[in-house]
């Protein structure tokens, strides 16, 4: 495979992904969505619209795409994604994105609400396509996520004759090879390699940004690799900061990262999807985590569902024991090589695989919109200086984030099963103001009703609307 690749007109660039015009825009099919629990097409969209004429839900705007000023051809590939009108985010931050001269800007906003094609949507508009050379850059923590950027840069620049992208993540392929897309999309240990061996030429770039840009900029590894890839670039380049969280600490290095940047944030309080209904089961021991999971598998076949864990041999023995009961499922982590993770994450996409356990890697970003349930096999954590390890409040709205998208509703499941965990889960709730609905075990036929009503339900109809109280 090429990482390498050039768009015909009015027809989606070939990618690592196909990525035919639909409202899944990362490439997975619409047979996906056929299953007999999911919603006619008409009412997803009827219910959509009400969602998008409520000033308070997220994805409420006044404006229309046709308002933004953009060009015909994106807007051509706006309509080959079958979106209507903009989200919040889209509405805010593309003025902001598109005045000139370029202003940097961080934005933030709820998962799934639409934030990459607010900045892709920039990165287009602001391509000389005569110039055969690197022109965006753009920044994500994982392989997964940057294919899955690449993928909406070529779907939505599909009607943009002559351009070229370049997917920048690790690829034996294409060793010693010079990047001329214009879009180039990576992770940044990968952007570093190819700008060290003087592969990528980064005089031309316009335009910088960081998608899950607090977890780029926080990690130490991570955040110094985006430091010395900003230093490559142009002093005016136009940066960019993506994320739906930006801890306080984070927003500090923010700053100086997008210097003089417009800003869009949240409250605290207001960070959850409220789509997502949240739900705990409490076990006995580490042990009966195994036997609820088991007890799940029906209602994760529903639909599709990621499970997560801390660590990579938890997900290795999971998917063991799993495969070994005759329960299908799929595991993504750094373990893998490229080209697996590659194989994993297209098969999910497509539906062949409908349950994947996974670590961290796939916290963030992930867009897979059949997803209906998330679980928290182990409550995520962090370490903390002179603390050891403490919660972690972020990763957990990144991981649940990654159902209810757009409006769609999901199940979040997190497990407890000792007082620790429980503290953990407690203290995540508390700080992101989340009330869960505690699952009865004695009671198994009634979780199963329950939470297939969710599911079946599609799309959140009306905000503040809980299917549960207290
Ligand atoms: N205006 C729109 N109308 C309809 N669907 C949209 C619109 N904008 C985005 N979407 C869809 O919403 C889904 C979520 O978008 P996206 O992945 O950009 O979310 P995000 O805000 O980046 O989430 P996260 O914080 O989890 O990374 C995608 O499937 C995308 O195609």
């Amino acid at each position: 495979m090429d990482n390498q690749t050039q768009s015909a007109p009015a027809q989606p660039a070939q990618s690592a992904q196909p990525t035919e015009p639909s409202d899944q825009t990362d490439g997975a099919s619409e047979f996906q969505m056929g299953s007999s629990l999911l919603e006619p097409e008409f009412d997803v969209n009827v219910k959509l619209n009400d969602l998008q004429q409520d000033p308070n839900n997220p994805l409420y705007s006044v404006k229309e795409f046709s308002d933004l000023n953009l060009p015909e051809s994106l807007q051509k590939g706006i309509s080959a994604l079958s979106f209507t009108k903009p989200s919040k985010i889209q509405e805010r931050a593309l003025p902001l994105l598109l005045q000139n001269p370029p202003q940097n800007l961080i934005g933030q906003s709820q998962s799934g609400t639409g934030k990459t094609a607010a900045f892709v949507l920039n990165i287009l508009s602001r391509l000389d396509l005569t110039l055969q050379q690197p022109q965006a850059l753009v920044l994500a923590p994982s392989r997964e996520l940057a294919r899955q950027i690449l993928g909406v840069v070529q779907v939505m620049g599909g009607f943009m004759e002559g351009l070229t992208t370049y997917q920048a993540v690790p690829d034996p392929s294409t060793r010693g090879q010079q990047v001329t897309g214009q879009v180039v999309v990576g992770t940044p240990g990968t952007v570093m390699d190819l700008a060290r061996k003087k592969q990528l030429n980064t005089r031309g770039m316009k335009v910088l940004v960081l998608d899950e840009a607090d977890n780029m900029l926080d990690q130490q590894g991570l955040g110094d690799q985006c430091k010395r890839v900003k230093g490559l670039l142009p002093k005016d380049v136009q940066t960019v900061l993506f994320s739906a969280t930006f801890p306080e600490e984070v927003l500090g290095f923010a700053d100086l990262f997008a210097p003089k940047a417009n800003s869009i944030t949240l409250e605290r309080t207001n960070l959850t999807v409220k789509g997502i209904k949240q739900m705990y089961l409490d076990v006995s021991r580490d042990s009966d985590k195994y036997n609820a999971l088991i007890k799940f598998y029906g209602l994760m076949t529903i639909a599709s569902s990621i499970i997560f864990v801390r660590r990579r041999e938890t997900a290795d023995e999971l998917s063991k024991r799993m495969e070994s009961e005759g329960h299908h499922v799929v595991t993504l982590t750094g373990g893998l090589d490229g080209s697996e993770r590659d194989s994993v994450i297209d098969r999910f996409r497509e539906g062949k695989a409908k349950v994947l356990i996974t670590t961290n890697v796939l916290a963030r970003g992930i867009d897979v919109q059949t997803v209906t349930m998330v679980i928290n096999y182990d409550i995520p954590d962090k370490p903390a200086p002179g603390r050891g390890y403490v919660p972690d409040a972020e990763t957990f709205l990144h991981r649940v984030g990654r159902t209810g998208r757009f409006g769609k509703v999901g199940v979040a499941l997190t497990l407890v099963h000792d007082k620790r965990s429980w503290e953990m889960f407690r203290s995540i709730c508390q700080e992101l103001s989340i009330d869960p609905t505690k699952l009865d075990t004695d009671d198994w036929d009634e979780v199963e009703r329950v939470v297939k009503n969710i599911i079946k339900s599609g799309r959140n109809a009306k905000v503040g609307g809980t299917m549960f109280e207290g």
